[in-house]
């Protein structure tokens, strides 16, 4: 057995345990990822974060991410600001703007000087295929039999599948229910994140998400991101919008304009370091 170094961090509740894996040796597997991720007999989170060296020449880090199920996924925006936080703290480099690849492609983190990270979170893709979403073609709005009913949702990825449903008042939506039904509907072959979002005004949505892999968490930043142009596209909201969360708020940021990238903004915090043996 080896002693494994470890920060529990949190961007808006989202929670992360995050491993240097540049200066220690681990590996992972589905099993032992469960392991931690168990809030009764492990460190307990709803992904952990894996920050490597880099493997292309033009970025700074790897980021790898998996949910609390054991999953590897591509994509995780509150992982990303935690992770920018966690390379600067540990100072893993003096740099203000970086490069990370993550399995989605590249994204660009920025700390400000307040503490908060600005993140790159990319071109949004609505291809159903980059979800993938087994629909015979792309839509601003679908339409899909779930629990007895046809539920209207927008899809996009953002690096990460979405689904995005829009509800007259998140504190009654079936969020566990319609959440858990479309997590792994036969249309999303690989599951798929729900964001149920509620349009206060223009500048503001309410959102809860029912993540892939963690079922519903405080906050989803890629979910926070796939909801804002999922509702910019239908008209609802303008470039700039709050969105506010269980677990606090995120700017999302989109022009709309063809490939054009969205900005997210908000908060990390490190919760406490810790050491756990790891075989
Ligand atoms: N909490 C995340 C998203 C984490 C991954 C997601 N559950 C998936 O399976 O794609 C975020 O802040 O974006």
């Amino acid at each position: 057995m080896k002693e494994l170094r470890f920060s529990k961090m949190h961007g808006l509740g989202n929670d992360f345990m995050v491993i240097d894996a540049i200066n220690q040796q681990v590996t992972f597997s589905e099993e032992k990822v469960r392991r931690w991720a168990d809030r009764h007999f492990g460190i307990g989170f709803d992904q952990l974060l894996v920050v490597e060296p880099a493997q292309q020449v033009d970025v700074d880090f790897r980021y790898r991410i998996f949910n609390a199920d054991g999953s590897e996924v591509q994509q995780c925006g509150n992982g990303a600001r935690c992770f920018a936080r966690f390379v600067v703290d540990k100072q893993l480099t003096d740099k203000k703007e970086i490069r990370v690849e993550t399995a989605s492609g590249i994204i660009v983190l920025y700390v400000q000087d307040d503490g908060w990270v600005k993140v790159n979170m990319g071109v949004p893709n609505f291809a159903p295929q980059s979800l993938p979403f087994l629909v015979p073609q792309q839509q601003q709005r679908y339409l899909v039999p779930v629990l007895g009913e046809d539920v209207v949702l927008g899809a996009v990825s953002m690096g990460n599948p979405h689904a995005v449903v829009k509800v007259d008042n998140i504190d009654a939506a079936p969020v566990e229910a319609l959440g858990e039904a479309l997590e792994s509907h036969e249309l999303f072959p690989e599951r798929v994140n729900v964001g149920f979002a509620q349009v206060l005004d223009f500048e503001e949505v309410r959102l809860r998400v029912y993540e892939r892999g963690a079922a519903e968490t405080l906050a989803c930043g890629t979910g926070a991101c796939a909801a804002m142009v999922v509702l910019h596209n239908w008209g609802l909201v303008s470039d700039r919008v709050k969105i506010r969360l269980p677990g606090g708020d995120l700017l999302v940021e989109w022009s709309g304009k063809p490939d054009s990238v969205v900005w997210m903004t908000g908060p990390a915090e490190t919760v406490f370091e810790g050491v756990i043996a790891d075989e």
